[in-house]
């Protein structure tokens, strides 16, 4: 496998369009994106991605790396990430998450398979917590979590508005924000707090109310699920008016598009100008569970990180431009993250690019490396 490859005439969304050109990858990086690049060195592995188009690799910010659920008792836990799964559908950058059940899923788990998925050739960062207040941690610490476990990039999915939080006070979510805040500047780190927004009606209530009261920075905001219901998202929008960043869940493929989508809100963010506000990530592995009204659970499903992929599909479908909805996965999660190196096919970005026709995933490269070659996965090792 050459140190120097050249992706040959492909139709490259940057994610903004810029026509068909060559993308030269030398190591890790991406060198150059131009038409007929001229290169000779010995090796050179050509890749020909004529009639493809080229987008950066996906980014989802919150996936259960390990598996969740268990909202109907131990039978209802659900499987850990496959890393095959991301490759097919274009994953190539992913952020872990423990959820409702902080009991017998352990941050040491996951902190394990956050590596293991690096192994896989992927990249991957995790948050400290789960959904409850105070959160689990590795170091009984946020700050030290943040600042001494190069994983960690900030605290999620911390749960509000929802009968499976912990019923936290705001003092006890302003206390968290701020130890994420201190924690990222001291390690060069976003120091976000993922929170996971339940249907109860208070909402983000309490983050508008740091906004408005505190010095603290709104990029340090970054609430999930918030196309849970059309209100819920009017009130993801007005938050990013104030220049904060909302998530939304994305369409698992088994879903039907309920009264209010995930479709729905990319194109009422698009429709006012604040697509580039929004992000979409998968709850891949988590459980997406129904409950009665007396907060029995009746049914779950799990989430996949083919969502992403699944849903980028249909809001292009649904009229959409494309690399206005590519943002919501590559370039926007990446400035949640603070990733300044991934999700652009750009000179000195990371060589994260997927190759695609009609949605259909050829080649996935992550860092340089082929983990998809003409659809077919690249086992890393032999299963014997
Ligand atoms: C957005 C909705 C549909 C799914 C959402 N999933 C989780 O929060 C993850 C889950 N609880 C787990 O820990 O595995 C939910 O339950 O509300
Ligand atoms: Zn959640
Ligand atoms: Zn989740």
């Amino acid at each position: 496998m050459g140190l120097v490859k050249l992706l040959r005439n492909a139709e490259v969304f940057s994610p903004e369009p810029v026509g068909k050109k060559d993308i030269l990858i030398v190591g890790n990086q991406i060198a150059v994106v131009e038409s007929d690049i001229v290169v000779n060195v010995p090796d050179l592995e050509v890749i020909d991605a004529s009639g493809l188009i080229a987008v950066p690799g996906f980014i989802d910010t919150h996936v259960h790396f390990l598996g969740g659920g268990g909202e109907g008792g131990f039978s209802t836990r659900t499987a850990e990430l496959d890393p095959r799964d991301c490759i097919v559908n274009g994953v190539t950058t992913l952020v872990g998450c423990l959820g409702t059940d902080g009991v017998t899923r352990s941050l040491d788990s996951l902190y394990a398979k956050a590596k293991a998925l690096e192994e896989f050739g992927l990249t991957t960062f995790i948050y400290t917590g789960s959904y409850r207040v105070p959160p689990v941690t590795f170091t009984g610490s946020i700050q030290r979590d943040i600042v001494l476990i190069d994983k960690v990039i900030g605290v999620g999915e911390i749960a509000i508005s929802d009968h499976r939080s912990s019923q936290p006070t705001y003092e006890e979510i302003l206390r968290i924000v701020a130890d994420a805040r201190v924690g990222g500047m001291l390690s060069g780190k976003p120091g976000i707090v993922n929170f996971h927004v339940g249907a109860g009606r208070k909402g983000i209530e309490y983050l508008f109310k740091i906004v408005e009261e505190t010095e603290i920075p709104i990029t340090h905001l970054y609430p999930t699920h918030m196309s849970r219901s059309k209100r819920l998202f009017e009130e993801g929008l007005r938050f990013c008016e104030l220049g904060g960043m909302v998530d939304v869940t994305a369409l698992q493929p088994f879903e039907r598009e309920e009264d209010f989508s995930p479709v729905d809100a990319l194109i009422m963010a698009y429709e006012n100008g604040l697509i580039g506000a929004v992000t979409i990530s998968s709850d891949g592995q988590g459980s997406l569970p129904v409950f009665d009204d007396m907060g029995n659970m009746v049914g779950f499903k799990v989430g996949s990180v083919g969502a992403l992929l699944h849903t980028v599909k249909l809001a292009v479908e649904k009229g959409l431009p494309i690399w206005q909805v590519l943002k919501t996965v590559t370039i926007n999660s990446a400035k949640v993250l603070k990733l300044k190196r991934k999700g652009k096919i750009e000179k000195g970005y990371d060589a994260d690019i997927i190759l695609m026709e009609d949605f259909h995933v050829k080649w996935v490269i992550s860092r340089g490396k082929p983990l998809m070659v003409e659809g077919n996965v690249v086992e890393p090792f032999r299963v014997m």
